[in-house]
This record gives C-alpha cells, structure tokens and sequence, in this order.
C-alpha cells in the first residue's frame, strides 16, 4: 500500500510562496486533492517534501493554513499556474471497438473524430488499468474521498474529481464544468416503510437535481471538455459546433455546456414530443434548434447524416466519451456509502447508454480493488418503449426495434436504442434483469413517490414501477439495499403531473390524484374542507347544549359584560364570530349524527318509545335503554338544535356589523319620532296632573287655616264659667 507517512510534510519554497502557492499539511482533512502523491513529488516545481524519519511521528501539529489565492486570479488560473493537474500523469485512454476480442489492435486517440469501429460496431473508452493499478484502491478511495464538494478545480465536479477515470489527459485549463455532480443519495425512508413492505435500505440516487436538471450533465461535461481541448491550442481542429439528437434532456445540457464554453450547438428535436421546460432550455441558451416532424429515432438518423457531412461534433451517447462522465455516478454512489456496495441499483432505459455507464463505473472500481463486486443491475423500460425488455423476454435471442409509442416517460420514448449491444453486456454481467411498466403503472409510481416528499419525473416512476414489480415476486428482498436512478428533474414533467392531478387522462384511474379543491373566500367554507381534509374535529364537547343555555342565561342579564357568548354578537370582531357561529352549526350536525336515523323535527317523538323504566337500584325495568333522564337530555338537545339550525341565517346575518347598523337606524327613523310625541303628551299629561296636585293642594290649606265651625259656637259645657 502506498500511504505518505503522517509525519510527511512539505516545505513551500520561498519562491513560492511568494506566487501565493499553497501549503499542503498531511492530515486527509486539508491533503491536496489535486494529484496523485507520488507524482506531485517529482512534479511541482515550486515544493519540497520532507518526510521524519521518525516512525509514528513527532506529535507535533503540523497542520498549516491554506494561503489563500492571489485576488487576481480566478480558480481556472490558478489549477493553470500549479499545473498539478496538468499533462496525464502516466495515466492513459484510447477507443477501442466495444467489447473487442483480447486480440485486437484496433484503437483511435481520444483526439480523433470517430464514433464507430471498422466493422461498424460502437467504440468504448479503455483506460490503460495497469498504469491506474499502480495505486492500491484505497489511494482512490482516499483521493476521491478527499476531493468531494470543495470548489477546486475541477475536481470540486463529481465528474472531475474522479479524473484519473474519466478523461485523465485533459488539460484542466480545457475542462468546462458547470461542478456537476455529487447529487443527492436520497434516503427514500416513507416510500420503503409505507408501501414496499418496510424496506429499510431504500435509495434514490438523484442524478436530475443538477445544472440542467438530469443526468446528462455527467457525460456533457466529458464531451464539451474534449470537444474545447480540440478547437483550442495546440490541436485547432475545425470543430464547427456540436449537435445532438434528443428527448429533451441532451439537448439541455449540450447548449448548456456549449453556451458556458463559447461553442456553437446544434440540437434536432422531435416535435411536439418533448416537455415544454425542455424545448425552452437550448432555446435560452441560444442554441440552435430544430424542431422536426419525426420521433427521437427519427432525428437520430438525420444527425448520424448530417455529423458525416459536416464539421459537427456528435454528442449523442453513440459517442461512447459521454459515458465516461456518466459513470462517475455509479462511483459516487459508491463513495456515498463509505465503499459498501449496494445490492440493487435500478436504471430507467432508453436510448440504453446510462445502463452502460453505470455497469462501467461498478466494475471499474471492482477491477481496481476499490470495492470487491458489483451490483446487480436492473433496466426498467416504459412499456410503450419496450424493445429491450422484448430483447430480454426472448432470452436475448432476436433483438428487433419497435416504433416507440406515446409515453409520459417521454425521455425514453425511443424505439431503436443506439447502445443495445452495450445494454445487453451490462445485463448480463451482473445477472440482470429488465422490466417495464404502463403508463399506468409509471404514473402511480411516481405519484405515490412524490406523496412520500420526492418530486419524481415519469422516468424515475418507470423505475420505481419495476421496483414494486420486483418487490412483489420476492426478486428484491426488504432488506436489500436498493438504489433507484432518477434521471431528470420533475420540474421539467409538470404537465404530465398536472393532467395527472386533474384527472384528465383518459383510461387511467389517477389513484393518487390531488388536485386543489376551489373553496368559496369564506371561513366556513374553508373550516369544512380542512376538516374534512385533515380529519380533525372541532371543539365541541357533548355537553355544548347545556353550557350553551347556561351562557345564553348569563348574556340575556349582562349582555355589556364579556361572557362566553358575548363573542357571538356582532361588532366584536368578525373572526370571532365566524368561529362561533361556526361552532354553532357543528354542534348541529353533531347532534344530527347523534340522532342517526331521526329528523330533528320527529327525534324527541321517536324516542319516546324507546324510554324505559329504571327501577330505584338503577336497574332497567324493561327492555329499552333509554332513561327518563337520558330522554329529557336528548329532547332538550333537539330543541336546542332545532333553534339553531332554525335561526342560523339570522345569526350568519349578524355578523356584519353593518346589519346591526341598519337595524338601529330603521329604530331611530321609524320609531323614535312617534316615542317622541308619545313622551310629549305624557309629559303635558303628567304636567296637568302635577299642576292639579299643585292646587288641591294650596285650597287644602287656605281651607284649613279659616275658623272651624265648632270654634265659633262653643260648647255650653265647655265655655261654662266655674262657681
Ligand atoms: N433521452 C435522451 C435521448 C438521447 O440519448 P443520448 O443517450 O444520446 O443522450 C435525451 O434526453 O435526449
């Protein structure tokens, strides 16, 4: 094994550090990921590596900050300027005719412009292993390891970072990334808990959550990279443009990665057949765009024509350097699981060279002893676009195309796939299997996906749709790890999920279907949906009817006061009372569902019957159940209710301020005149009587001060002198 001791370190000359190189330390954490080891020894120019001889190590910290890069020069410049990246390092690739016997000579520079071996077979990138076995797979391990997400260029891309794998001559200075890569492993718990029988090692490997929204990103930054190397110094070649055939997602990341490095590009679509986000993706990034009235195999054939003629570069997966970027997915699943290898890892399948991608990853790391075996792979096919799954149900007997129908994984829409041969090796090197689903089943799959927190595209439904197949035979057990490759952003498909969510698709039952639901601008209206919805109850306990009457009691003799009712008056506030009223009525329909089969107009009537006799130990007497007790509740209950329900409209019409305006102003317009005269006559009737009163009262006593009769004719006995 070839390790640096960790007592290892550099010294920067002064030289260097005056041009703002950096200090490399020994700890993994802050080891430079820019380069095999032993060939940045022999290689920088401006570094020195002194190793203790101290076995173990002095304990000493050597650990030194990075100095930061000078503020003139940008990351290009400065992997440019420490040229570590520079040159091949001793490591190798060529094109060789796919799967050629041992005995074969034929091979073509990466730097030549061809597609297709003598025999017209497809090509394949071969990396020269024996120079990359030189390190041990954990030196691969460990360097990628220590690459991952940094804004090093390049090999802050996940594609880069694996550069010695992928395109080891470049120059970095000619690599155009848009730092791809490194996606999200998703951890798919409620979908394998809820509906796959509790598998607990669910994944999803979320290859559209990238620049241009799907996997494509991989190989385009491979094949934009090269395609620069060879317009630029010291090859110049006449590379006009680069064009591409394409579903929809090609085209995206072609002029995507074309438009970031100044190259003209190209792309034929197959009209009316691809997402609307898709077709306004090259037109954004100002490529050229041709709209033709085929389907993808269609414009497959006229772009082979048309690259034959003229200076145009092919970026279609024929071209076998697309997957070479495209396989650094599979490594970084890989690298995502700490190096464990998965059991299962599902692709979707169109135009087939994914699978191919993924299969050359695996084995890659395998054959250099990063892992020790390789996944077994599925392709998952839409059923509408099934010629490999036909390919594969004849035992791989006669390979036919088919015309591709309609599907809404429209990206695999594709009826003669370019990389079968390649496809077919894949499968059968890691016991594979291939299945397909409806569009039926693909819609379900992905809709069922998103309702467990994914945002799926219908081609990830086509493969989450072979996983619940395969889950269902017992093929996949519930605790295999499984990883499911999503390959486009769902963003991209939302009409398919709109029609989806509307129901609008004719002979599809749209079981997960949830569309909006259009609500009247009222609470009510809203506080019922929800309800519904969420399956809540709103307060109410059994006993509202009585705190009901109680509170009702209370108002009516201090209705000023804040009791519990004073929140149905109006005036209050308008929330307050659409609340209350709100509770009202449920109290309502709950004593209806108390009442069942009963109107509320015949309840207290009906159950009558049913009252029974209780004796003094509390014993039932006779058959029915229904106490007197009891009885005299319910029939209070339904009288409350009926009241309720009866005056609800009126209340409802209480809410509004407004109403309770008008009603004092019809009092005051209406009545109070004639209160007025009223108050008047009373006023000059009580007038007269206080003036009467008044009078009576003066003669009573004018009358009593005169002499009364008895004083002027005196009594004999009483006025007889004494003797
Ligand atoms: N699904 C593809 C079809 C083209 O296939 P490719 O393998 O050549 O990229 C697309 O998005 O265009």
């Amino acid at each position: 094994m070839i390790t640096i001791p960790s007592n290892c370190h550099r010294h920067l000359s002064s030289k260097a550090r005056a041009r703002g190189a950096e200090t490399l330390t020994t700890s993994p954490l802050f080891r430079n990921p820019n380069v095999p080891f032993l060939a940045l020894r022999h290689r920088h120019p401006g570094v020195v590596i002194s190793c203790s001889t101290t076995a173990g190590g002095s304990g000493e910290n050597h650990q030194q900050l990075k100095i930061r890069r000078p503020a003139d020069e940008n990351i290009r410049e400065e992997a440019h300027r420490r040229g570590e990246a520079s040159g091949s390092q001793g490591f190798s690739a060529c094109y060789v005719p796919f799967n050629a016997p041992a005995d074969s000579t034929e091979t073509y520079s990466l730097d030549d412009v061809v597609y297709r071996s003598r025999s017209g077979g497809l090509l394949d990138v071969r990396h020269d292993l024996s120079a990359l076995k030189r390190f041990p797979g954990s030196y691969w391990r460990d360097l990628f390891d220590s690459r991952v997400g940094r804004t090093t260029w390049p090999y802050g891309s996940g594609v880069w970072s694996k550069k010695e794998f992928v395109l080891p001559e470049i120059d970095p200075d000619h690599i155009v990334s848009l730092f791809e890569g490194n996606s999200n492993l998703f951890w798919a718990e409620r979908l394998g808990c809820d509906h796959l029988g509790g598998m607990p090692d669910l994944w999803v490997k979320h290859c559209g959550i990238s620049h241009t929204g799907s996997f494509k990103d991989l190989g385009m930054t491979v094949l934009v990279s090269q395609v620069n190397r060879l317009r630029r110094d010291p090859l110049n070649r006449p590379i006009a443009g680069v064009g591409c055939a394409s579903t929809g997602d090609t085209s995206a990341a072609l002029s995507a990665y074309c438009a970031a490095a100044r190259i003209p590009s190209i792309v034929f679509l197959p009209a009316d057949r691809i997402s609307l986000a898709q077709l306004v993706q090259p037109i954004a990034n100002g490529a050229t765009v041709l709209s033709i009235d085929t389907d993808f195999d269609g414009c497959m054939r006229l772009i082979r024509e048309v690259t034959a003629e003229l200076p145009i570069y092919l970026a279609n997966s024929l071209n076998s350097l697309r997957l070479e970027g495209q396989k650094t997915a599979a490594i970084e699943i890989l690298q995502q699981f700490d190096w464990e290898v998965p059991d299962w890892v599902i692709v979707p399948g169109g135009n087939l060279g994914n699978i191919y991608a993924f299969y050359k990853g695996f084995e890659m790391c395998r054959e250099l002893e990063l892992v020790d075996r390789v996944p077994r792979l599925v392709c998952a096919q839409a059923a509408n676009a099934n010629p490999l799954y036909l390919h594969y149900k004849s035992g791989w007997a006669d390979f036919k195309p088919v015309i591709a129908e309609d599907t809404f994984a429209s990206a695999i829409q594709i009826g003669d796939p370019v990389s079968i041969d390649r496809a077919v090796f894949a499968l059968e090197a890691t016991d594979g299997i291939v299945e397909e689903a409806t569009e039926e089943e693909l819609m379900d799959a992905m809709s069922l996906a998103d309702r467990t927190g994914m945002f799926a595209c219908p081609h990830t439904g086509v493969a989450l749709a072979a996983l619940f197949k395969l889950r269902e035979r017992g093929v996949i057990g519930t605790n295999d790890r499984t990883i499911v490759v999503s390959t486009a952003h769902g963003l991209k498909f939302a009409q398919s999920k709109v029609e989806y969510h509307s129901k609008e698709i004719s002979d599809m039952a749209c079981r997960y279907a949830n569309p909006p639901v259009n609500v009247k601008a009222n609470f009510g209206s809203v506080m019922d949906v929800l309800k519904k919805k969420l399956d809540v109850k709103v307060s109410s306990d059994k006993s509202a009817v009585g705190d009901a009457c109680a509170a009702t009691d209370e108002w009516v003799h201090n209705s000023q006061a804040e009791t519990s009712l004073s929140s149905i008056l109006p005036c209050i506030d308008e929330q307050t009372t659409n609340l209350t009223l709100y509770q009202s009525k449920e109290v309502i329909v709950q004593l209806v569902n108390v009442v069942n089969t009963v109107s509320l107009v015949n309840a207290s009537m009906v159950w009558q019957n049913y009252t029974c006799i209780v004796s003094d130990s509390g014993l039932y007497a006779t058959p029915s159940r229904v106490t007197p007790d009891i009885y005299q509740q319910l029939a209070v209950t339904v009288t409350v209710s009926c009241a309720l329900d009866h005056y609800m409209t009126f209340l409802i019409s209480l809410q509004n301020c407004q109403s309770v305006k008008e009603t004092f102003d019809l009092i005051t317009t209406f009545f109070c005149p004639q209160l007025e005269l009223d108050l008047r006559v009373v006023n000059a009737r009580l007038g007269l009587i206080s003036t009467g009163v008044m009078l009576c009262l003066i003669f009573w006593v004018l009358y009593a001060n005169r002499p009364q009769r008895e004083e002027v004719f005196v009594k004999p006995y009483e006025t007889k002198p004494q003797q």
